[in-house]
C-alpha cells in the first residue's frame, strides 16, 4: 500500500523534528556558544520548521582548531589512498541509504521537489563522493622532464583546512560538489550551510560519523553569512575557501584572502546565461523549446546557470514563442512532496517579491508576458511563482542585466550569428551558454565566441561528473567545479628537486657503504 501524500508529509515533518541542528565540531553536535539560534521555514508553507545554532566567531574558531589537528595528526590527511577510498565509499553508500531522508529534508526546508531530490540532487551527492573515492588512488604526481643531473617531483598535497560556504538553492548536492573532492584530496572541512535551508548539510555530517569519517575531519557552523561566514574568510588558519553564491559575496571573499592570509579562494558566482536559437534550428523547435524551459525553470529558476535570456533568430521567433509557451504550461507548480511538481516553491518571501519585482520592471521597460507572471498559491502561505515568459526583452534593462533566481526567462530577436555572440557577450557573467544549431561549423565558431566556462549546444547540460564546471568573467575563474579539475583546486603543488651526484664514487663513500645492502650501482 502506498502512502498518501498527506501521510508522507507528515512523516517528513517528524523526520525534521528530529534532525540534527546544531553545530557539528570535532565529532560532535553542540549548541552555539552563545546559545543563539536562526530559524529554518518550510518554504511551501511559510512556517517555522527548526532553530539552528547560530554560530558566531568563537564557533568558527572551535570548528577550524578541530580541523586543523584532524589534518595535522593525519587521521585522514595521512590515511593510505586505500583507507581514504574506502572510508569515503562507505560514506556514500550510508548516503544512498539515506537518500530519502535526505530528499525529505530538502523538500521542507529548501522547497525542492521530491522528484528532483530524488532524481538528482541527493544521487548527485553519492555520485560524487563516489567518483573522487575512486580518484585518490588513481591520479597521482609527475616527475618533470629535467636534465641528467637532477630529479625533479612535482607532487600535489592537500592544502589542509578547507572552509565550503555555500548557497541554498543546491544544499546537499553543493556540499557534495565541494566536498568530495576537498576530502579526497587529503583535507579536513569546515561547511558554513546557507542559512535558509542548513538542515540536510547537518544530517550529512551525521552520516559522516555514523561512516566511520574521522573527528574533526568535517565540521559544519550553521550560521550568517555576515557573521559565520566572515569569520571562515578572514580566519587566519584556513587555508582555502570553496564558495558558491552571488557575485558580491564572491568578491567579499577576495578581500577577505587579501586581508588575511591570501588564502585560495574557489569561487562559482551568479550568472545571466544566455540561450542562443540560430535560424537554422528550426526543423525541431518543439525539442528546442524543451530544452529551453528546462535550462529556465529547473529548481524554479533559482539556478546560477539559468537560462533566462532567450536569444532567438528573428524567422524562428513567431513560432518558438507559440511552442515555448505551450511547454510552460505543462510545467506543474505545486507542493514540493507531491510526486508531480516541477516548480516547487521559492526559497523565501523577500526572494518571491524579488522576482515578481522583476517581471514588473520588464514589462515597464517594455517586455510583454507571453506566459505566467503571478503569484500562486497565497492562501497557502508558501511562496509559489508561475512559469513566466517575457517577449521583447530590451537588451541593457535590469532584467537583461540582473539574476533574477527565479522561473523567467526573456526572449530578445537577432538577426546574424555576429548580433548573436555580440548580444550573449553583453553581460557581466560568463558562466553558462547553450547553443541550439545543426551546422557543426557554425556551432564551433559561436562557442569559441561566447565567453562563458561552459557551452551546451543542442540540449540544456552544464556537464557531468567528469567534467569541470565554473564560469568566466564576474562567474569566477572557471573550470573549478567537477572532474579531475576540483581536486586539483584543493591541493598545492610542490616540486621537490634533488641535485644528483656526479656517479664518480665520493671520498669515504666505499667506507660508508661497507655496511649497507647491495646496491643496483
Ligand atoms: N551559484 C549561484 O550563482 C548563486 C547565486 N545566488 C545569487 O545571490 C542572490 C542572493 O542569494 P544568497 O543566498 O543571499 O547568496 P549569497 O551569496 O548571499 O550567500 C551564499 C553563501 O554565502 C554566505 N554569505 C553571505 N554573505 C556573506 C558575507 N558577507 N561573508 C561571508 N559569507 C557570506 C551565505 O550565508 C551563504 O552561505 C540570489 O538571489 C542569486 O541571485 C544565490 C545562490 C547561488
Ligand atoms: N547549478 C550549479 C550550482 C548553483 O546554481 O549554484
Amino acid at each position: 500500500m502506498s502512502l498518501s501524500a498527506k501521510d508522507l508529509a507528515m512523516d517528513a515533518l517528524d523526520l525534521v523534528k528530529t534532525a540534527p541542528r546544531q553545530a557539528f565540531i570535532g565529532g560532535r553536535f553542540v549548541d552555539a556558544a552563545s546559545g543563539a539560534s536562526l530559524p529554518s521555514y518550510n518554504p511551501a508553507t511559510g512556517e517555522l520548521i527548526a532553530e539552528v545554532a547560530d554560530c558566531g566567531e568563537v564557533d568558527v574558531d572551535a570548528a577550524v582548531a578541530s580541523a586543523r589537528a584532524a589534518f595535522e595528526d593525519g587521521r585522514w590527511s595521512r590515511l593510505s589512498p586505500a583507507e581514504r577510498k574506502s572510508a569515503m565509499l562507505r560514506f556514500a553508500d550510508l548516503i544512498e541509504s539515506h537518500a530519502q531522508d535526505l530528499v525529505d529534508i530538502e523538500s521542507i526546508d529548501a522547497g525542492k521537489p521530491v522528484v528532483d531530490g530524488a532524481e538528482s540532487d541527493v544521487p548527485h551527492v553519492v555520485e560524487v563522493i563516489r567518483y573522487y573515492a575512486e580518484m585518490i588512488d588513481k591520479v597521482f604526481g609527475k616527475v618533470a622532464p629535467t636534465g641528467a643531473e637532477s630529479l625533479a617531483l612535482v607532487v600535489k598535497q592537500p592544502v589542509g583546512v578547507v572552509g565550503a560556504v555555500l548557497p541554498w538553492n543546491f544544499p546537499i548536492a553543493l556540499v557534495g560538489q565541494k566536498v568530495g573532492p576537498a576530502l579526497a584530496a587529503g583535507n579536513s572541512v569546515v561547511i558554513k550551510p546557507p542559512e535558509q535551508a542548513p538542515l540536510s548539510t547537518l544530517y550529512f555530517a551525521r552520516l559522516a560519523a555514523e561512516a566511520g569519517i574521522p573527528d574533526g575531519v568535517i565540521n559544519v557552523v550553521p550560521g550568517r553569512g555576515e557573521v559565520a561566514g566572515r569569520a571562515l574568510g578572514l580566519h587566519p588558519d584556513v587555508d582555502a575557501i570553496t564558495f558558491t553564491g552571488s557575485t558580491p559575496v564572491g568578491q567579499a571573499f577576495l578581500r577577505y584572502a587579501s586581508e588575511s592570509n591570501m588564502k585560495k579562494i574557489v569561487l562559482e558566482c551568479g550568472g545571466k546565461s544566455p540561450q542562443i536559437v540560430l535560424g537554422d534550428a528550426g526543423r525541431d523547435l518543439a525539442a528546442v523549446a524543451e530544452q529551453l524551459a528546462v535550462a529556465g525553470f529547473w529548481n524554479a529558476g533559482q539556478n546560477c546557470t539559468c537560462g533566462s535570456r532567450i536569444l532567438v533568430h528573428e524567422s524562428l521567433h513567431d513560432e518558438l514563442v507559440a511552442t515555448l509557451a505551450a511547454v510552460a504550461a505543462e510545467w506543474q507548480v505545486g507542493d514540493p512532496r507531491d510526486q508531480s511538481t516541477a516548480i516547487g516553491a521559492i526559497i523565501e518571501e523577500a526572494a518571491l517579491h524579488r522576482i515578481l519585482g522583476h517581471i514588473e520592471d520588464a514589462v515597464a521597460d517594455g517586455a510583454t508576458v507571453v506566459h505566467g507572471g503571478k503569484r500562486l498559491f497565497e492562501e497557502s502561505g508558501g511562496w509559489f511563482v508561475e512559469p513566466t515568459i517575457l517577449d521583447n526583452v530590451r537588451p541593457g534593462t535590469r532584467f537583461w542585466r540582473e539574476e533574477v533566481f527565479g522561473p523567467v526567462v526573456g526572449i530578445t530577436t537577432f538577426r546574424t550569428d555576429d548580433e548573436a555572440i555580440a548580444l550573449a557577450n553583453d553581460t557581466e557573467y560568463g558562466l553558462l551558454a547553450t547553443l541550439f544549431t545543426h551546422d557543426i561549423d557554425r556551432a564551433i565558431r559561436v562557442s569559441r565566441a561566447v565567453r562563458a566556462g561552459v557551452i551546451a549546444i543542442n540540449g540544456y547540460s552544464e556537464g557531468d561528473l567528469t567534467t569541470p564546471f565554473g564560469g568566466l568573467k564576474m562567474s569566477g575563474f572557471g573550470g573549478q567545479d567537477g572532474g579531475v579539475e576540483a581536486l586539483e583546486q584543493y591541493t598545492e603543488t610542490k616540486t621537490i628537486w634533488l641535485t644528483l651526484g656526479s656517479g664518480e664514487p665520493q671520498p669515504g663513500a666505499a667506507a660508508a657503504t661497507s655496511n649497507e645492502e647491495p646496491s643496483d650501482a
